[in-house]
């Protein structure tokens, strides 16, 4: 059996660990939060080890460390993780829009032979984007839209409360702005643009009164390829941010890792 452990014990680490023997060929060492009393809480139901910090976290020597915790998290903590010998699990995609920290990581990677996964999270369709990327990408649109309280409180709004009887467009821009003014909400567009290899995505996001889903829509024409994916995906009731899918592409991640046959 191989060995995880995981950064995050939210809304979405909880979902990942409570189901975690769904990872196929997996055993978790341990889990971590900010907070002592969150991550101890977790780590009794998982029989695991508790961890406020990396160093407690990786004590027990996982093969592969999972950030589900927010891109500082991923990026306080992704270099130490594979200078430590982990595979490393990002699941805050967001981080990828820092094109210094990305180059940093893929040069640890390089040198230690340790790799990263970029988890899918709430969308999907890597496979085919990176097909694109291959082909060429001559056009391409990124689309969220999420409820205005899923929105509320970031940066990017500078304390702007959204209309709650109308549609609203929250953002528009470049990729970087995005995850600048929407750490929270737009990292399955960076992980699109990174996967796509398509620095100038117009990323779009729709603040949307009454919706019980998060949708993601993404529209790449490259070649003679033109591929459009739609997600709409439920969000958890302890944070109407995150779509609950996320955290079981991470479980679906690590089962492909050790799985005969892998789905490209
Ligand atoms: N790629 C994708 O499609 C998606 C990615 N995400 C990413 O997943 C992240 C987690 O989502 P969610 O579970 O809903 O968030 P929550 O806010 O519910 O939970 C975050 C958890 O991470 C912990 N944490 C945060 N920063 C650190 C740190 N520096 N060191 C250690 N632990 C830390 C928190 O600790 P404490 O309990 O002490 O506060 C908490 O346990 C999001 O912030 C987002 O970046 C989310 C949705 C989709
Ligand atoms: O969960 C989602 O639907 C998307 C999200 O929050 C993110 O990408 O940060």
């Amino acid at each position: 059996m191989k060995r995880a452990a995981v950064i995050g014990c939210g809304a979405l680490g909880t979902i990942l660990v409570t189901n975690f023997a769904r990872a196929e060929g997996w055993t978790l060492t341990g889990v971590m939060a900010r907070t002592k009393a969150h991550a101890e809480a977790l780590a009794a139901n998982a029989g695991c080890r508790a961890a406020t910090t990396l160093e407690e976290l990786l004590a027990d020597k996982p093969d592969l460390v999972v950030e589900i915790a927010g891109i500082g998290a991923a990026k306080a903590y992704g270099e130490a993780v594979l200078e430590a010998g982990c595979d490393f699990v990002l699941v805050s995609a967001g981080a990828l829009a820092d094109a210094d920290w990305k180059a940093r990581m893929t040069e640890t990677a390089l040198r230690t032979g340790r790799r990263i996964h970029v988890a899918s999270g709430a969308i999907g369709g890597f496979d085919v984007l990176r097909t694109a990327a291959l082909m060429g990408v001559e056009e391409a649109t990124f689309e969220s839209t999420k409820s205005p309280k899923s929105l509320s409180g970031a940066p990017g709004l500078m304390g702007v409360e959204l209309p709650a009887d109308r549609e609203t467009l929250a953002f528009e821009g470049g990729v970087e702005e995005a995850v600048r003014g929407f750490p929270k909400n737009i990292n399955v567009a960076a992980a699109t643009v990174s996967a796509a290899d398509a620095p100038n995505v117009r990323v779009r996001l729709v603040a949307s009164p009454g919706l019980t889903v998060n949708t993601h829509h993404i529209d790449v024409k490259a070649g003679e390829m033109h591929c459009e994916l739609f997600f709409h995906s439920a969000y958890d009731p302890k944070n109407p941010r995150s779509s609950t899918s996320t955290a079981w592409s991470v479980l679906a991640l690590l089962k492909n890792l050790e799985s005969p046959i892998s789905y490209f």
